[in-house]
């Protein structure tokens, strides 16, 4: 792998990741890729940040990834935040409130870049707005994209978009993860990159059970293209710009996410329509963040008046216990209207 250009006699800039699951452990494997970093990797327990340090590998989530021996990974978050130009938060929706509030009770500058995907059950908030809550000077970016993590640890070519209101911090974040396997582009809209990251959960999960009801290629072409609608319509209405919905974290994103048989909310689609109910989902504990967020969204949609039909199909077999069979084929005899 070619490595980018640092100049010997400049510090090293030190960056964190939170979270080491699968996407944490990617990112962090990405941003080693640029030699001027020093990147330190954060897992919650202990043991696991003890047996990834000592055999080089996060198997569990990402097996057959060799971790550099220049990756820290450390279960001490103080440790592994000090003196971090970017924080880097790739935990899951479930533990984002409890990680920012250790990072405030520890204190720092770092900027902080939104690596998750989801919104926010309760007070329908994009992930860097719970962020900003805790550290309200800190600068933000999101980082979205059609991003499957275990294609990414195989060195497979993917891109993404990493936006932020200030260019600056968008444009350092490009240069660290920008290589030849991975292309990043920058954009100024942080709310259209991290509602088309969320939203497309949810259509997922949609693509996810008409696969698993068998019912083809036209239904889920339909389904990506009707959802992309609801995500412009929402997306919009929250404040995004269209065309972003149009780039790689919005469609792009979404055509990863419903095409793909390693996307756990694909995955969880397709189990729901195996008859498996939200408790099975939650007992297995599989990351979907579709799952909470399309709770978040049918309840905004409710209070807003925005019609969002494929949302509250995937909200009724998850939180009504309707049978996707049912809700897919209401969705067809829904009444006739032209298409824009
Ligand atoms: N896996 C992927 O391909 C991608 C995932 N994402 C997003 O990244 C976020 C994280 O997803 P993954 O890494 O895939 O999940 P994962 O299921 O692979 O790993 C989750 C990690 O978070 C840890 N965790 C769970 N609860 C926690 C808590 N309360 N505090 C701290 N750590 C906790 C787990 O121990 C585990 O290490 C999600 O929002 C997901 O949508 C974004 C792009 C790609
Ligand atoms: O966000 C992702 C790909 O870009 C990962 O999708 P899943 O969370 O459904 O696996």
């Amino acid at each position: 792998m070619v490595s980018a250009h640092h100049d010997a006699s400049t510090p090293p800039t030190r960056v964190a990741v939170l979270g080491a699951g699968a996407w944490g452990t990617v990112v962090a494997r990405l941003l080693t890729h640029h030699v001027g970093l020093r990147v330190r990797l954060w897992a919650r327990r202990p043991e696991a940040a003890e047996a990834m340090a000592r055999l080089r590998e996060n198997a569990p989530y990402v097996p057959g990834l060799r971790l550099p021996e220049s990756l820290h990974v450390t279960s001490d978050l103080a440790e592994a935040v000090r003196g971090a130009e970017a924080v880097f938060v790739a935990v899951p929706s479930r533990g984002l409130r409890e990680v920012m509030a250790r990072l405030k009770a520890l204190g720092g500058s770092s900027a902080l870049v939104s690596c998750a995907k989801g919104l926010e059950l309760g007070t329908f908030k994009r992930f860097s707005e719970v962020m900003a809550e805790y550290l309200p000077e800190a600068p933000l970016a999101a980082l979205s994209g059609p991003n499957l993590a275990l294609e990414i640890a195989r060195g497979l070519p993917a891109s993404a978009t990493v936006a932020s209101l200030e260019g600056a911090l968008a444009l350092r974040v490009q240069g660290w993860l920008n290589q030849p396997t991975f292309r990043v582009y920058t954009s100024g809209d942080l709310i259209g990159v991290e509602m088309g990251g969320a939203l497309k959960n949810v259509v997922a999960l949609a693509a996810g059970m008409s696969d698993g009801l068998g019912l083809g290629d036209n239904a889920k072409a339909s389904l990506i293209t009707r959802g992309l609608a609801e995500i412009v319509r929402l997306g919009v209405h929250m404040g995004g710009e269209e065309k972003t919905f149009y780039g790689l974290s919005g469609l792009g994103d979404l055509v990863a996410t419903c095409s793909s048989r390693g996307s756990r909310n694909h995955l969880a689609g397709e189990r729901l329509a195996r008859g498996e109910t939200l408790q099975d989902l939650e007992a297995s504990r599989l990351t979907a963040e579709g799952i909470p967020t399309v709770r978040a969204v049918v309840v905004y949609a409710q209070e807003v008046g925005l019609e969002l039909p494929i949302a509250r199909a995937v909200y009724d077999v998850i939180y009504e216990g309707k049978a996707p069979q049912r809700v897919l084929g209401e969705l067809m005899a829904r009444g006739a209207k032209p298409e824009h």
